[in-house]
């Protein structure tokens, strides 16, 4: 453990403040991570607790390896060659590194969303019908068609599109790409949707409407957001988590984080005084 409200210099071992939670849901449980990208070690011995149903947000200063722990979470570091995960991570109690584990199945449980609007180059339409496609998850065409129209709908962008369905996706405005990404990860029901820097890309208008869907969808989903924003992570989360250095500085309730946090690093960071 972390000691709260000590010495800035002190050398950190572990991880810090409430990264367990006993009041909600878990959804995601991680024990002892550890990542390495060859030799460096980014993720170090970090465990924590993603409760259902609510958007947890990671922050901290750049480097301090927010992505490269979402990423384990639906194992996209398997993607990268010289990247080693160690540790437990668990999904509804199952362990996410089990060989069992088949990796397109968990990352349509856990889905994901880039800092980059990433439509494929095909048609609205299509964008959102791939992954049910491929996951034989309809078996008509109105089936598909009801997918399509309903993930367009939870993104909220239905309304904006829907006369025009055939057009490339990569025709849409950058917000409008945005939320056209997060409607084809919806389309294939992901329990966990994973989102990293989500509106970095985008205008203020563009991430204010992505921030009030992710706001509507977490009466159905685990969303975990990677965020430079601290007052993205305020208005969009209920659980903030703090990272420095590759550890877990601290974790809890967005506003006790935002208001009262217990550790030095974290209040150093929050109000600006390094980061
Ligand atoms: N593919 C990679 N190969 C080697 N090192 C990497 C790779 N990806 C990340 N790292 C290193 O791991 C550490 C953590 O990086 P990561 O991108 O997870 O941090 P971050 O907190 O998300 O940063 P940022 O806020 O700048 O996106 C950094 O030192 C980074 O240089």
């Amino acid at each position: 453990m972390v000691s709260p409200m000590t010495d800035q210099k002190e050398v950190f071992t572990g991880t810090a403040g409430q990264p367990r939670i006993s009041d909600r849901d878990v959804k995601v449980s991680v024990t002892d991570a550890n990542v390495y990208y060859g030799e460096k070690h980014a993720i170090k011995s970090v465990s924590l607790d993603i409760a259902a149903r609510e958007v947890t947000s990671f922050i901290g200063p750049s480097g301090c390896g927010k992505s490269t722990f979402l990423r384990c979470l639906n194992r996209m570091n398997d993607t990268i060659d010289i990247c080693r995960v160690s540790g437990d991570i668990r999904l509804d109690q199952e362990d996410v590194y089990d060989k069992k584990v088949d990796v397109v199945e968990l990352r349509a449980r856990v889905g994901m969303v880039f800092q980059k609007p990433n439509p494929f180059p095909k048609s609205i339409y299509e964008n959102v019908s791939y992954g049910p496609r491929i996951h034989g998850i309809a078996r008509t065409k109105a089936e598909m068609d009801e997918i399509v129209q309903s993930s367009l709908e939870r993104a909220g962008l239905w309304e904006e599109v829907k006369d025009r369905l055939e057009s490339p996706g990569t025709g849409l405005s950058g917000g409008q790409q945005q939320r056209l990404c997060i409607a084809r990860a919806i389309a294939v029901s992901p329990e966990v949707i994973l989102m990293d820097e989500p509106c970095s890309a985008l205008d203020p208008i563009a991430t204010a409407k992505v921030e009030e869907l992710i706001d509507e969808l977490r009466s159905n989903y685990t969303i975990v957001i990677v965020t430079h924003s601290m007052q993205q992570a305020a208005r969009v989360s209920q659980r903030t988590a703090f990272f420095h250095l590759g550890r877990l500085i601290e974790c809890g309730d967005t506003e006790v984080i935002f208001t009262n946090p217990q550790h030095n690093l974290t209040q150093g960071y929050i109000t600006g005084r390094f980061g």
